[in-house]
């Protein structure tokens, strides 16, 4: 069946439906992956976006079941030039077509993905909707209603709804606050050995810091975290409690609102597992998984912090420590789920953290 995406200001592309043939609304981003789709499909930070992949073959490997960072997709809709039909993997369950219809996914193949992608870094990202492309009524009704929607914050329908446990029991006890975390962060902090407790992201400090973690991580997640206007004092006085803390992509972002710092939208953001960043200390440069739109502003990083890591494609900031607090952030992936591994060892930081008192979150 044709579909075609209308973006919000009327351009429009054509393809074919892939997965569920349904009418579907998100902001149009894209991912510069060369593979990955399982995860980020999976990946909670995902949710209310379309995503179009810019590497042209997609759906090679098939689907597993393994490679997810979350139970069910997140995204509203992948776009892609072709979608190979007959994957072959030793641990494929099926083709991607099918896990997108079993899961009720659309999608749309055959679209001219890299034409859409210059047109959206040229003209930022922006909503769209995919709509089966005869039906006159339809293609009017996404046209026009396009510009007046609005998204609602995504965290409440990917954060768990109840506290829940992982890990050794005799390990070092954190609390891990859950804004969509994908599971390739627990998986890393689960090989580390702490005991680890994850909380919804509406928990109350108080509950959180009454258990008396060694340390906190804050998780990545969806939408604007300017939008979490509850949850900011809260982070607030996590930091106030001196535990050692460590944020990731929406976690980062958060800590910096929550010192007083600010965060602006990027033009077209972040995605994929080829972003390169700088460590500002030690000159070296690591490839980056990456999947965000907004970003920390340099031109009001917090009093006592420092930004540690820059991405050298456009000089934005990618991490920040604390001189004082034992506190440190990156805007970036370590878990690399999917991507290159080259920062896991931020999790190590954080081990050292939390087992000697006294360590800042700038070393
Ligand atoms: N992966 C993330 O945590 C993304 C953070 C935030 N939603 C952004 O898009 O910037």
């Amino acid at each position: 069946m044709k579909a075609k995406l209308v973006l919000e200001d009327g351009k429009t592309y054509q393809g074919e439906f892939i997965g569920r043939e349904k009418e579907v609304l998100g902001e149009v981003v894209f991912n510069t992956g060369m593979n990955g789709y399982q995860e980020l499909m999976t990946d909670p930070s995902y949710t209310n976006q379309i995503v179009v992949m810019t590497y042209p073959e997609i759906g090679n490997y098939g689907f597993n079941g393994e490679d997810v960072e979350s139970k069910a997709p997140k995204v509203q809709a992948l776009i892609v030039k072709e979608l190979c039909t007959h994957p072959s993997n030793y641990r494929s369950l099926g083709g991607l077509e099918e896990y997108m219809d079993n899961h009720r996914i659309a999608g749309i193949k055959g679209v001219d993905t890299r034409s859409l992608t210059r047109y959206i870094r040229a003209k930022g990202s922006m909503r769209g909707r995919i709509l089966p492309q005869w039906d006159p009524a339809n293609r009017e009704k996404g046209e026009t209603e396009n510009r007046t929607i609005k998204m609602e914050n995504p965290v409440d329908s990917v954060t768990t709804k109840r506290s829940y446990a992982l890990g050794e029991a005799s390990g070092v006890p954190i609390a891990v606050m859950d804004f969509g975390i994908k599971k390739g962060i627990l998986k890393e902090l689960v090989k580390r050995g702490f005991r680890i407790t994850v909380y919804p992201a509406r928990t109350q400090a108080q509950e959180i810091l009454s258990k008396r973690p060694g340390g906190i991580l804050l998780s990545n997640g969806p939408g604007n975290p300017k939008d979490l206007v509850d949850v900011i004092p809260e982070m607030k006085k996590l930091i106030d409690s001196k535990t050692p803390i460590m944020g990731i992509c929406l976690g980062h972002q958060l800590l910096n609102l929550a010192y007083g710092g600010d965060t602006i939208k990027l033009p077209f953001g972040h995605r994929g597992g080829n972003h390169p960043v700088k460590d500002l200390e030690t000159g070296k440069v690591r490839i980056t998984s990456q999947n965000h739109s907004y970003t920390v502003d340099a031109q009001k990083v917090p009093k006592n912090m420092k930004v540690t890591h820059i991405n050298l494609n456009d000089g934005s900031v990618e991490g920040l420590c604390h001189q004082t607090d034992p506190v440190f952030s990156v805007q970036y992936h370590p878990e690399a789920s999917p991507g290159p591994m080259d920062s896991q060892e931020l999790f190590d930081q954080f081990y050292g953290m939390t087992e000697k008192s006294g360590v800042m979150g700038c070393l």
